[in-house]
């Protein structure tokens, strides 16, 4: 059976970040995809202009209408925007409580644009990242929610991972693409699991996108394998090849997108 996977995020119009890749890697990744909005980004290759916030009490009411019908095999939860946004989503995982949830804990946009308030990072560590079985923060997020220094080097992975699971997520994915060097490497960490997970650095700037196609990747995987390493492993052999193939891509003057070809086409 093919497994029903939820997006709830924001928008990306030019179609590399957001709801938008996630709907892209959950089809390539044999899933089938649904979305909840949670803010409209008025944003493209080059950068953010304009962040609309759905209002939490329409958040809710998507949820509910998509919820009460369909049943859902996985989330992905990516942009929040705000603290009630926040809220309104606990509301729904604890009323519906999905099997796998993903939490991509999205706070800045690749051109340093914030995509959370910043009152809201408490929200999302104490009442959010509780009830979400992945967490899978980069090192400048890893670092605000912990509130400690960015690290510099691996070998820092992974008494953070440890850190961060203390918070309560059941497992962490702490990603290293921030750091520089041959191979790109991040730490599945959590429930007996350590491990690193190492891929060539693909030399590109098409990297818009890479953490929301990731997440998604792994929600949609994740139902049709038998464990989290197995799932988040493939994810990121997937994006790794997604990085390598947007040099086929000719798309916008910044960090472009990664391209999310079918491999069953
Ligand atoms: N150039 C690259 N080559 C190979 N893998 C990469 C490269 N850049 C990033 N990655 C991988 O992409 C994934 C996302 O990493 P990163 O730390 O860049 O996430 P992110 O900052 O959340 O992304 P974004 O904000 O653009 O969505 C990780 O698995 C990381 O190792
Ligand atoms: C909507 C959205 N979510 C996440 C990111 C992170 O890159 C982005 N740029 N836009």
């Amino acid at each position: 059976m093919i497994p029903n996977v939820l997006t709830i995020a924001g928008t990306d119009p030019s179609g590399g970040a957001g709801v938008q890749a996630d709907l892209k890697a959950f089809s390539a990744n044999g899933a089938y995809g649904m979305s909840v909005l949670t803010a409209l980004v008025a944003q493209t290759t080059t950068g953010v202009s304009e962040v609309h916030e759905i209002p939490p009490e329409f958040v809710t009411s998507q949820l509910v209408t998509l919820l009460d019908d369909v049943r859902v095999d996985a989330v992905k939860i990516g942009m929040l925007a705000n603290a009630e946004v926040i809220r309104a989503v606990i509301g729904a995982l604890d009323r519906y409580a999905p099997p796998f949830v993903v939490l991509d804990p999205v706070m800045v946009a690749k051109s340093g644009d914030r995509l959370l308030a910043p009152e809201a990072v408490s929200a999302l560590r104490d009442e959010l990242l509780p009830r979400v079985d992945l967490i899978t923060p980069n090192l400048p997020e890893a670092a605000d929610l912990l509130g400690e220094a960015e690290i510099e080097d691996p070998a820092g992975m992974p008494g953070q991972a440890d850190r961060l699971a203390g918070l309560g997520a059941k497992h962490v994915l702490l990603k290293g693409g921030h750091l520089r060097g041959e191979s790109s490497v991040d730490l599945l960490y959590g429930d007996g699991i350590s491990e690193f997970l190492s891929s060539e650095r693909v030399d590109t700037t098409n990297d818009h996108g890479t953490g929301c196609t990731l997440s998604a990747a792994i929600a949609a995987l994740r139902p049709q394998r038998p464990d989290w390493i197995s799932a988040v492993r493939e994810a990121k052999d997937y994006l790794t090849e997604a990085l390598r193939a947007s040099a086929r891509l000719d798309v916008g003057r910044g960090h472009g997108p990664v391209h999310h070809f079918h491999r069953w086409w």
